[in-house]
């Protein structure tokens, strides 16, 4: 799914006008009807429900929406907040029709028009939509203190007022902190970043029937996987296959005292649909291999508590395996970055690199260039910091993020909420699963194995990035229903992930 920018957001209306054609007041009313629809299956019995409507289309839709819920006998008290002389057409038009159903209608000038939002109390925020130009001030910032200091469940319409859709906003910007955001067609390049978090709460897309073939035709480096998506990507198992079909992964991870992290990443590789999987760790952990991944085979390394790449038992040279996953719990001994800085420029396939292994390649950065093309690399915020520079807000962020890919032809999985997996050629796909009982150690490494499995299996890396992606998310998903975030584990993950 796309993530338009505002001017498209805009351009997008006007061509469903001109297509359908619908007029706008039509399409207003749609909008309208489609957060009602959304609202009353979410709140069917609120004693009490307070409206904010500001003067532009945000606040027509929210005056269109007080009329639509008057008409359902709702139990909804309407504020217009009167910043400005003017209203837009659209929503002059929705006041007059509101007029006509109600004349309760409070008009907010001044701080002593604010009403007491009482416990309990549902309101909607229609004061400002996409079409924000600057911060919010005077009667508008105070109403926004008011309901954000008010002990009761927001939904916003479209966008949080005060939120810019696609730019950073101050820090000082005064800004609907909402539960729900019920938001029309598309996702917004505002929900995904982390530090709206609080500007956003939790968020739904309502279908509006916008012109589908301008969605189609817009260029946009940003996109939001859904899970028909995710779906299609994932390859079907051939009937005459066998093990040498999926490929041959390499995993390269573990130290003395981290052999967890190389226990997750082997089990989540083979649980990945991999044909063959050898672990390569230090001869500390040859025993724990063998005995809790079974299925893999073992090389130990020539050091007993870290990775050198050397190994007693005869193997095929690295370059020949159909993947390679480096990084979970190596450490950064000396050795190690010897073991990477040879290895590098004998390899051609793209690999999967991750923790300790990309903060060796932040501290010697020269290696940066020798990562085989369109390799896969997982960084936590803090690993992407290391690689490249501190950032001011999230929008600069995925400017350093398109930057890097281009730079180093690689493929970035930036991770958190909402990951961003960032293509060699500067596109950003925003996961859509997982939760925050992922915030847990070892879940990271499970990811490692995932994407290094789906690379041997032959996946395009980009392919492999977005599904990996998904589908660890979503494993972490069907574990939080189960189970609740706070008690998972790493190893749930693995268990839970399900690939069909
Ligand atoms: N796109 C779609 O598909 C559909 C969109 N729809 C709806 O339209 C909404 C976008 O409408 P919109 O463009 O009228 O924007 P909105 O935010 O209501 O008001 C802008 C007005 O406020 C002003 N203003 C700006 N900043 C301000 C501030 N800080 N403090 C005070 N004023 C400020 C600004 O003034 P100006 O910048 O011109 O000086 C302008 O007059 C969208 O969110 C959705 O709800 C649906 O109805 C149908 C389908
Ligand atoms: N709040 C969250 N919502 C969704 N996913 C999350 C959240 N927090 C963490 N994750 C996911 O959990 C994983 C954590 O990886 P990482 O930080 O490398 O952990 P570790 O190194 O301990 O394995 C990433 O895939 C990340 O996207
Ligand atoms: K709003």
């Amino acid at each position: 799914m796309k993530i338009l920018n505002v001017d498209q957001i805009r351009a997008l209306d006007e061509a469903t006008i001109r297509h359908e054609p619908i007029a706008p007041i039509n399409l207003m009313e749609r909008a309208a009807l489609a957060f009602v629809d959304w609202f009353v299956d979410r709140f069917p019995d609120t004693t009490s429900t307070k409206i904010f409507c500001g003067l532009g289309n945000n606040g027509g839709d929210g005056m269109a929406i007080a009329r639509l819920l008057l008409e359902r006998n709702y139990p909804i008290e309407v504020n217009v907040v009167r910043y400005a002389p003017r209203e837009s057409d659209d929503c002059m038009h929705n006041h007059r029709r509101l007029k006509l159903v109600t004349e309760n209608i409070r008009y907010i000038e001044f701080s002593r028009d604010i009403p007491a939002i009482r416990h309990n109390e549902v309101i909607i925020d229609a004061i400002l939509g996409t079409g924000l130009s600057r911060p919010t001030e005077g009667i508008v910032k105070e109403v926004i203190g008011a309901i954000n200091r008010a002990p009761a469940t927001v939904v916003a319409v479209d966008i949080a007022s005060g939120l810019y859709t696609d730019q950073a906003n101050a820090p000082t910007d005064v800004i609907i902190e909402p539960d729900y955001t019920v938001t029309f067609q598309l996702p917004k390049l505002a929900f995904v970043l982390p530090k709206n978090g609080r500007y956003v709460g939790e968020w739904h897309t309502v279908d509006i029937r916008l012109y589908k073939r301008y969605i189609d035709l817009a260029p946009t480096p940003y996109y939001y996987t859904q899970p028909q998506e995710a779906r299609l990507l994932l390859r079907k198992r051939e009937r005459y296959s066998n093990k040498g079909t999926f490929g041959h992964a390499l995993l390269l991870v573990g130290s003395h005292g981290k052999m967890g992290a190389a226990v997750l990443s082997a089990r989540a590789c083979l649980r990945s649909g991999v044909g063959l999987l050898t672990v390569q760790v230090p001869r500390c952990g040859y025993g724990i291999i063998q005995t809790s991944v079974p299925e893999a085979m073992c090389l130990p390394d020539g050091h007993q508590n870290v990775l050198t790449g050397s190994s007693e038992i005869e193997g095929p040279p690295p370059s020949e395996y159909s993947s390679i996953g480096i990084g979970p719990g190596i450490g950064k001994a000396p050795e190690t970055l010897a073991m990477l800085k040879t290895l590098l420029p004998t390899l051609k396939k793209p690999i999967v690199v991750d923790a300790d292994a990309l903060n060796l390649l932040s501290e010697n950065r020269e290696l940066l260039s020798k990562l085989p093309k369109n390799s896969i690399l997982t960084p936590h915020p803090k690993e992407f910091e290391r690689l490249t520079k501190k950032w001011d807000d999230d929008y600069q962020k995925l400017e350093l993020l398109r930057e890097f890919v281009k730079t180093y032809n690689v493929v970035v999985v930036l991770k958190g909420a909402y990951s961003a997996i960032a293509t060699p050629e500067g596109d950003i796909h925003f996961n859509s699963t997982g939760n925050p009982g992922l915030s847990t150690g070892g879940t990271g490494d499970v990811l490692t194995g995932i994407l290094t499995a789906l690379l041997a299996q032959g996946y395009d890396p980009v392919e492999a990035a977005v599904l990996g992606v998904f589908a660890h998310g979503l494993a972490g998903d069907r574990v939080a229903e189960e189970r609740g975030p706070i008690g998972m584990i790493a190893s749930d993950v693995i268990d839970a992930l399900r690939w069909t």
